[in-house]
């Protein structure tokens, strides 16, 4: 039993969660806590993308942590992005976080301005060295923060013995094997957690410890199994289930509202968890997205009768 195994398993992007005027409702994030807890997943991440951290303020941020904790405290694994556009407002959520007691901080590098290295890991370590008792997860996203976590930076951000894991959301599967490998040579233990929801079963193979995924929020009975049966070393059950979700993903990405907001309609409709619609300049559904966040609705319930039975 190693320390770091809270974080090994299957842990849903938590969803930003408005009220009917769009304001962050704590009440709402409470209702999604629970629901988490009640599927048996083994932890939460918040405030990272799914959770539209980039459109909220620092206060409203701190909310959403401070509604999670009330809830899943000693019930889930609680990992908190804190990253801002500044290392300022970055090192107060990071020592907001450790004073409600969160498992891990996580952040992706600064966006915007291509900085050196340097300057990528400095503002890393002040974030880091804010919350002195938290661990320190890396959120590796490129494809939207423009910046890649090279394995020079990696090798650097090692010396900080808080780094205990890379959240990695590029597509190069390849990657989590070298974070993987990388890590255990510099630590005793280290996790790596897959990214693209598409790709669980191929990052899992190569190395991944488990998941943090935006999808598997709306169908979590489904990643739970699909972990389940990684870990029993069942490679074609697996492919299969991997497809099914897969369908569903592309089903929900088809839309154009974003996302997020189909995410949510799904659960409104599956699981009668309501939490708004999206902030903009996200878009909200129109009719022909509903249609098709109904559609992805009925395909989780379809796979969950055909997998899970
Ligand atoms: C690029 C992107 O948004 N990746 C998502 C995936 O979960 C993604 O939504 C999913 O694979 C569907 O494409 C996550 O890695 C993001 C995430 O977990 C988060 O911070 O909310």
């Amino acid at each position: 039993m190693s320390r770091l195994d809270k974080y090994r398993g299957i842990i849903p992007a938590f969803y930003a969660c408005y009220d009917e005027e769009g304001n962050v409702s704590g009440e709402r994030v409470q209702a999604l806590t629970q629901y988490f807890i009640d599927k048996g997943v083994k932890g939460v991440y918040v405030n990272g993308s799914s959770g539209e951290c980039i459109y909220q303020s620092v206060e409203e941020r701190k909310l959403i942590i401070e509604n999670v904790m009330a809830v899943a405290k000693g019930k889930l694994t609680v990992i908190n992005h804190v990253a801002c556009n500044n290392t300022k407002d970055s090192v107060e959520l990071a020592k907001h976080s450790e004073s409600v007691g969160v498992d891990a901080i996580a952040s992706i590098p600064p966006i915007y301005f291509r900085l050196p290295e340097y300057s990528i890991s400095a503002y890393w370590n002040a974030i880091s060295d804010a919350a002195p008792n938290t661990d320190f997860v890396i959120y590796n996203i490129p494809q939207l923060a423009g910046t890649a976590l090279t394995m020079s930076l990696f090798a650097e951000m090692m010396k900080n013995p808080r780094v205990i894991a890379v959240k990695n959301s590029s597509m190069p599967t390849q990657d989590i094997q070298m974070f993987k490998s990388a890590g255990l040579a510099a630590k005793d233990d280290f996790v790596v957690f897959n990214g693209p929801d598409e790709q669980f079963v191929a990052g899992r193979a190569i190395g991944a410890d488990g998941g943090i995924g935006g999808t598997y929020g709306v169908m979590p009975e489904l990643f739970l199994k699909l972990n389940e049966l990684v870990e029993a070393g069942e490679k074609g059950q697996a492919c299969e289930l991997q497809y099914a979700i897969n369908e569903i993903i592309y089903k929900m990405c088809s839309s154009r509202a974003n996302m997020y907001a189909v995410a949510k309609e799904i659960l409104r409709t599956n699981d009668n968890v309501n939490i708004g619609g999206v902030r903009e300049p996200l878009e909200n559904l129109q009719e022909a997205d509903v249609m098709i966040a109904h559609e992805a609705a009925e395909m989780v319930k379809a796979a969950k009768e055909r997998y899970l039975a």
